[in-house]
């Protein structure tokens, strides 16, 4: 049987760990392009890691891939979707706060039989929260708090003139709904964008954000209150080189591609 040919755009924390991981081997994938700014950087990376792979531009993904693991910044979400959902293919989106004001990427999907993927990416529990959202859920709060420097130049702290440096005790920068905060920290809480996609969207969704010079890592915590059940989960991610991005981020996307050919599929 062929295998699924997967691309990646975006060859940043989260693309070089996906390709790695593609290169060694996932049953019934293949690393079949990498789209990327930085052609040089990402071929002597490439020739380092001893990984072979045409790097092609964004137009160009459809005629390579099955499915593109969108990893790159959030401005270029469309360039990436839209080819690919035209043609009928599927897209995992990492870039989840671009996605949020973006219906027409998921109508475009819908009139061509293409899919959008979001995995849990570096939240948890999007299993119970799309469960409990299959009855009635009440509310889904979130609080995020960050070493300053994984909020350092969002939007939303230089056009309010807030500073993060030199914090010594903990501020909070934002309270508001997913949809807010998706346009204030573009790059900072996909997570909470994501949230909201699984359970009951982005207006109803609520977070804070903390810039907090005691944490090491970025630390999330979530209420959901349901007709199901109530819940509480927490986690605590161990920052990337990428201060914003969260190591476990490329293992969910991993996790989720391997869902794609899996005979045995664990968890909703
Ligand atoms: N959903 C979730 O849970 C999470 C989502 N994210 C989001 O995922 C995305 C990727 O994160 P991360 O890997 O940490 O980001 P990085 O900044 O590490 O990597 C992004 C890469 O995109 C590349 N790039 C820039 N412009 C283009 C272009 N025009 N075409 C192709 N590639 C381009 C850059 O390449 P070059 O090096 O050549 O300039 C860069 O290496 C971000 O939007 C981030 O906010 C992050 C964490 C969690
Ligand atoms: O949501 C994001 O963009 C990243 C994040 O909070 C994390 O990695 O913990």
């Amino acid at each position: 049987m062929s295998s699924k040919r997967i691309a990646i755009a975006g060859l940043g924390e989260i693309g070089r760990t996906v390709a790695r991981k593609l290169a060694q081997g996932l049953p019934g994938l293949s690393l079949a392009a990498i789209a990327t700014r930085d052609r040089e950087k990402a071929t002597a990376w490439l020739d380092r890691e001893g990984i072979s792979c045409p790097l092609v531009s964004l137009d160009e993904l459809p005629g390579h891939a099955d499915l593109v693991v969108e990893c790159a910044p959030a401005v270029i979400l469309d360039q990436i979707c839209r080819p690919m959902l035209a043609a009928g293919k599927q897209v995992m989106v990492l870039s989840a706060s671009a996605l949020l004001p973006r219906a027409d990427l998921v109508d475009l999907a819908r009139a061509h039989g293409g899919q959008i993927i979001v995995p849990t990416g570096a939240l948890i529990g999007f299993d119970a929260v799309s469960a409990a959202a299959e009855g009635a859920i009440h509310s889904v709060q979130m609080v995020t708090r960050k070493p300053p420097r994984g909020l350092a130049g969002a939007p939303y702290l230089v056009e309010n003139g807030i500073s993060v440096e030199g914090l010594t005790s903990a501020l909070c920068v934002f309270r508001g709904s997913a949809r807010e905060a998706a346009a204030a920290f573009p790059a900072n809480v996909n997570v909470v964008a994501a949230l909201s996609l699984a359970g009951i969207g982005p207006d109803r969704t609520t977070i804070e954000i903390w810039a907090d010079p005691a944490m090491t890592r970025n630390c999330h915590q979530i209420r959901v209150e349901a007709d199901s059940a109530s819940f509480t989960m927490s986690i605590e991610n161990v920052p990337s080189e990428n201060p914003r991005t969260g190591r476990i981020t490329a293992l969910s996307v991993i996790a989720a591609l391997r869902k794609q050919t899996s005979p045995l599929q664990v968890g909703t």
